[in-house]
């Protein structure tokens, strides 16, 4: 979406550090001005020597050098360090942030083991460009300078033959950098592949059990991460001919200045201890050069990891206005004409879907599988955005909603009833954090749940496992329209579970649903008939169109796929 340069994005994250980053950078410029200085030391202690004059004020200084070198160097790294993990959680702000507001639409087409590897694994990657890479590259150069200055001092044409031997070696290594970043890339969405082939098996730990498929996932699971393991293998492959290169480079110089040194010496063009100093500076490219190089090479995969940070990042999100307020008085809602797909590529789900449901009372969606009636739901929540007609609530255009007041208007009860780890408690509170004591008692009695919550250990404050798996599905379903009345919608969406459900729970979910009713509208997909017979008013729709509405009694009566659907589907399932 955004154009910039790749640099430029990575400023972005760093900028907020910019004070500490200085710091550190200047404590590492101190680091390094006092290791650069060694090898002069030691070419005085080599002279002094030589002379028979005193060494303490060379050794003295060499000692001093050492230990600024060590205490500054240090500290500098710690504020690096620092540094490196403020960058890792903005970034992970940031982008969790954006996760959370995405629009449903793009939810569906990503999976969430490569989301959730981008959060924990790639902002991880950040860090080490920041540490690793731009702080000890701006070290590296400024020892780099000051070495080579140094050397053109001890003599220029040991410095020509070093240069030389640097500058071809150099090149290869920048031909190298495009490649490890490609590779890294892979690596990292190896890695992202890997979190969603496992993320799915986890998702459907049962189902895996139940067919029998433990092998084959381990196997999908093992493949990415077999993957992934062969193409971090070719990062670092180039990594390390990289590396190579570099450490080729150093060896060739020295025993090019060797040579050439050596002769000069001999010849008496220069001295023996500026031949020993310049040795020890050339030692000290070693380190520097590796530095850049390593620099290099994080800050390429830091681009890898930024690349797909940013695929998220750039996802346009949703609104993300204040928590929207609702006062729980009943509101009609009204279907005019609505045309819906789900994406350009997919076949329209509704072609024009007309109903209106005035305010108060139970209203049940029928119709066969695949008519659309979920969709109805996911379009009142504006989870997507429909095409054409118009869908109001409370004589209001939806699209007109701030949409924060929307969702606050309408309480959800999907299909499957999720209900979160944690406990009962932390369940029924999700959407409204805020409810008192009172309005959570009465709640759980108007749901039925009391019943529950006397028979569990610990009453509200029980642990129901990770999804609700600890609960029964009518009572799962029960908790979630508990969930949903605490935030007292106005209008309560009510995906009835097609699951068989016990006598007693049924007649208690027909009594929560009926005492729901008499206090606001309620809207449900009914997949039974007990919920069909009770309801004020049934919507039948067919292939994404409303083909009758009526009561039951009109419905027997006039429409032949109601009459069919209450014969089969609803008394049989
Ligand atoms: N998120 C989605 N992305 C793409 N297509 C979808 C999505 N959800 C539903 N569909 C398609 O839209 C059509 C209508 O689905 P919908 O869930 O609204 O039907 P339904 O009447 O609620 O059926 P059921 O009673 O089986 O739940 C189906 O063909 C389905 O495949």
């Amino acid at each position: 979406m955004e154009n910039k340069a790749p640099w430029r994005l990575m400023v972005e994250y760093v900028r907020p550090h910019s004070k500490v980053l200085l710091l550190g950078g200047i404590l590492s410029l101190v680091g390094s001005a006092a290791g650069l200085a060694m090898p002069l030391l030691a070419k005085y202690v080599v002279d002094a020597f030589g002379e028979g004059g005193s060494m303490t004020g060379p050794l003295l200084g060499l000692t001093a050098a050492v230990l600024v070198g060590a205490v500054v160097s240090a500290f500098g790294g710690y504020l690096m360090e620092r540094t490196g993990e403020g960058v890792v959680l903005g970034a992970r702000r940031k982008l969790v942030d954006r996760l959370l507001r995405l629009r449903v639409a793009d939810v569906d087409r990503l999976k969430p083991g490569d989301l959730l590897s981008r959060v924990t694994g790639d902002t991880t990657l950040l860090r080490a460009v920041l540490t690793n890479g731009i702080v000890n590259s701006i070290s590296a150069v400024f020892t780099l300078a000051g070495a080579i200055a140094f050397m053109i001092v001890m003599d220029g044409v040991l410095l020509l033959v070093t240069l030389l031997v640097i500058v071809v070696i150099g090149g290869l290594v920048a031909l190298l950098m495009p490649r490890i970043q490609r590779a890294q890339l892979q690596a990292q969405e190896s890695v992202g592949e890997m979190g969603a082939v496992l993320d799915r098996a986890l998702q459907s730990y049962r189902t895996v059990k139940a067919s029998g498929a433990e092998n084959r996932e381990i196997g999908n699971v093992t493949q990415a991460a077999t993957q992934a393991h062969d193409r971090g293998l070719r990062v670092a492959v180039w990594t390390s001919m990289a590396g190579t290169a570099t450490w080729m480079a150093v060896q060739i110089a020295f025993l090019a200045v060797l040579a050439v040194g050596g002769a000069r010496v001999a010849s008496g063009a220069m001295e023996i201890s500026s031949l020993i100093a310049f040795l020890l500076y050339l030692f000290y490219l070693v380190a520097p050069i590796g530095q850049l190089v390593e620099g290099a090479v994080q800050f390429q995969n830091g681009l890898a990891a930024l690349k797909r940070i940013r695929e998220v990042e750039d996802l346009p999100g949703e609104p993300s206005g204040a928590t929207g307020a609702s006062d729980g008085t009943p509101v009609g809602v009204r279907f005019d004409d609505v045309v819906f797909q789900y994406g350009e590529d997919r076949e329209r789900v509704h072609h024009g879907v007309t109903f209106d449901v005035p305010p108060g009372g139970l209203t049940a969606l029928v119709g066969p599988s695949g008519a659309g009636k979920s969709t109805v739901f996911a379009l009142l929540e504006r989870f997507y955005e429909h095409q054409s007609g118009t869908i109001t609530v409370d004589g209001r255009d939806i699209r007109d909603w701030p949409l924060a007041d929307l969702r606050a208007a309408l309480g959800y009860v999907e299909q499957d009833a999720p209900v979160l780890a944690g406990t009962l408690r932390e369940n029924l509170l999700f959407a409204a954090p805020d409810a008192t004591e009172e309005d959570l008692t009465r709640a759980v009695r108007r749901t039925r749940l009391d019943d529950l919550v006397a028979r569990l250990p610990e009453g509200l404050d029980t642990a129901v496992g990770h999804r609700g798996v600890l609960l029964s599905g009518g009572e799962r379903q029960r908790v979630a329209i508990a969930r949903a009345l605490l935030r007292r919608p106005r209008l309560l969406l009510l995906d009835e579970a097609t699951s068989q459900l016990d006598a007693v729970n049924e007649l208690r979910l027909r009594e929560v649903i009926a005492e729901v009713a008499a206090e606001t509208t309620v809207l449900v997909i009914a997949h039974r008939l007990s919920t069909v017979t009770g309801a004020d008013r049934i919507v039948v729709m067919e292939a994404g169109q409303v083909r009758a509405v009526g009561s039951h009694d009109d419905l027997v009566g006039a429409d032949e796929l109601y009459r069919e659907l209450a014969a089969t589907q609803f008394l049989v399932a």
